[in-house]
């Protein structure tokens, strides 16, 4: 891998007055500038980075990279200097096609998964499938990498010099396949333009991260430069498209032509959902690739995780896998860690799940998934995050008391909120609910509640092991909760 001294040009950059340099490395924080590297000095949500081109400098920048807003506030630091100086309209850019090319390998065949719900669900299906064909495969996300090569991360898509850092060591170490997640954050900040894509799938778009986009309209737009900046133009396009935004999708995808493959229950899917029968450990479901009718048993807990199966099987097919290998091999995946997970079962049959809903419609969306597999009543214990959108909050309330029939609000990651604020505004969506701020209790009652035949659903912490009050965390891991819950009301402790 490529950690040698590089100039400007070899990163495709072009510094005022035809400077050169030759860089020992990439920053874009002036803390982590060591000297000779090129720091890119990023217009921020809270600050602008060429504030700390000083700071930089002082730690031997030997490049900085910003745009002209930045050059103007970076002026006084700059004066006298003799260091290169690139000015971009689009610095988040070129940073990532600097990190590109600056790290070299990236694996083979790499797909990406945007959309409000479901992208870590189709990002893991899709390395799950690929490795049961035999490849080397790993998956990129929100519960790190995943696969023939295991990492962690901090975020759901990596900002571009850890991203292509890791793309480079996955190459090394033989990986040929990876499915990443592309969050609406690392697009609009450009985090992934520097990733060459063989496929990219669009899941669904409904309320969330408002804190961050201006609107529901931005928020799409972002979503959207998957398609328009990012996959190239011999590249697939995987749409759901029951997803009302899915044609506009569609559309765009095509219009730079792409060739663009329907996953859903629409008559115009060529992957096509026709039926599916639910039982108490999952579901049949019949389907249609290319008019072929298909029957696989899969061994998962939701209606809506076929439309993610058949997501992923569509980008296994796009970057070339065989369609009967593909199909074969779907009775095999197995749930993604905290999304629709059994995770206990009371002695009177009753089954305790645990699944990441942290958005209202995926609040409703699994509720109302988790129905058909159910004979009793469903409860629901559900909470909100702090520091985030305030105002799904009273939308998940609502859509927790309109599709279960018990519901207990509890306390997400409060974070630096006042969790009975949190709370509040959650209720306000479901006003009958019990609230309960500890989790864990809150956890043990829904689970105390539950008679034979019910189930109990734990929304929105999903595969999190860590409870964030104020800065701290907290070992907190719902499954593990939902355990010495049951065991302790069934006397097995
Ligand atoms: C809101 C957001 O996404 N912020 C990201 C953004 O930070 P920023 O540029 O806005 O930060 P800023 O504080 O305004 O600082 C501006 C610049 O000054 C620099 N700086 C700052 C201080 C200093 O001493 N020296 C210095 O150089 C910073 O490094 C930065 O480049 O760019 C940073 C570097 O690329 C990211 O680490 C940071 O992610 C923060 C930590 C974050 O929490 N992001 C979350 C919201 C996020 O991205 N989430 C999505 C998933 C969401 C989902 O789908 O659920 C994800 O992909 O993980
Ligand atoms: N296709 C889907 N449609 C609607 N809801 C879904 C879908 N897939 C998953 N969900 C719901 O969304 C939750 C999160 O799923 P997943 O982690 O796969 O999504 P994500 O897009 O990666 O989320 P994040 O943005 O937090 O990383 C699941 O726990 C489930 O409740
Ligand atoms: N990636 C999401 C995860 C939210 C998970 C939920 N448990 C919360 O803390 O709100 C976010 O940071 O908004
Ligand atoms: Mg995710």
């Amino acid at each position: 891998m490529a950690e040698a001294v590089k100039s400007l040009a070899e990163l495709g950059l072009t510094a005022q007055g035809g400077r050169e340099a030759r860089l020992t490395g990439l920053a874009v924080d002036s803390r982590k500038v060591v000297p000779g590297c090129l720091f890119a000095a990023l217009p921020g949500a809270a600050v602008h980075g060429a504030g700390y081109v000083g700071a930089a400098l002082d730690r031997g920048a030997a490049a900085i990279l910003t745009d002209r807003a930045g050059a103007e506030i970076a002026a006084p630091a700059l004066a006298g200097s003799s260091v290169a100086l690139v000015v971009t309209e689009d610095p988040r850019q070129a940073l990532a096609f600097a990190a590109a090319l600056w790290f070299g390998a990236q694996p083979e065949t790499v797909v990406a998964v945007t959309g409000t719900n479901g992208k870590t669900s189709v990002a893991s299906f899709t390395r799950q499938i690929w490795a049961a064909l035999g490849l080397e495969a790993a998956n990129i996300g929100t519960t790190g990498v995943e696969g023939a090569f295991t990492a962690a991360s901090s975020h759901t898509t990596p900002e571009p010099i850890t991203l292509h850092r890791l793309l480079a060591e996955m190459a090394a170490a033989g990986v040929t396949h990876a499915a990443m997640e592309a969050s609406s954050h690392g697009l609009e900040q450009r985090r992934l333009d520097g990733v060459r894509l063989r496929a990219a799938a669009f899941t669904n778009l409904t309320q969330d991260h408002l804190d961050y986009h201006a609107d529901l309209d931005a928020y799409f737009e972002a979503k959207l430069g998957l398609f328009t900046r990012i996959l190239p133009e011999d590249g697939t396009a995987v749409v759901n498209f029951d997803d009302p935004l899915g044609m506009e999708v569609a559309l765009t995808a095509r219009g730079r032509g792409h060739r663009v493959i329907g996953v859903g229950y629409s008559d115009r899917a060529e992957m096509r959902i026709s039926n599916q029968r639910f039982d108490a450990t999952g579901q049949d479901l019949r389907f249609y690739w290319q008019g072929q009718v298909h029957l696989v048993r899969l061994g998962l807990i939701g209606g809506f995780q076929a439309g993610n199966v058949l997501t992923a099987a569509a980008l296994a097919l796009a970057c070339g896998a065989g369609a009967e290998a593909v199909m074969a091999v779907l009775p095999r995946l197995t749930t993604v860690r905290g999304r629709m997970q059994l995770a206990a079962t009371r002695a009177n049959g009753a089954a305790v799940f645990v699944d990441y809903a942290h958005t209202p419609d995926a609040v409703e969306t699994a509720l109302k998934a988790l129905r058909p597999h159910v004979m009793g009543r469903i409860v629901a214990v559900v909470g909100a995050g702090g520091d985030r959108d305030r105002s799904k909050r009273p939308l998940m309330g609502r859509a927790a008391a309109e599709n279960a029939d018990v519901v207990y609000v509890t306390d997400d990651n409060p974070r630096t909120e006042d969790p009975a604020t949190i709370r509040a505004a959650v209720m306000q969506g479901c006003p009958e609910a019990s609230e309960v701020g500890d989790r864990a209790e809150a956890i043990l009652r829904a689970v105390d509640a539950l008679g034979p035949g019910d189930a109990l659903l734990i929304c929105g912490k999903g595969h999190e092991t860590g409870q964030v009050i104020g800065t701290d965390i907290y070992p907190f891991d719902d499954a593990e909760q939902a355990s010495v819950a049951v065991a302790a009301l069934d006397g097995k402790i």
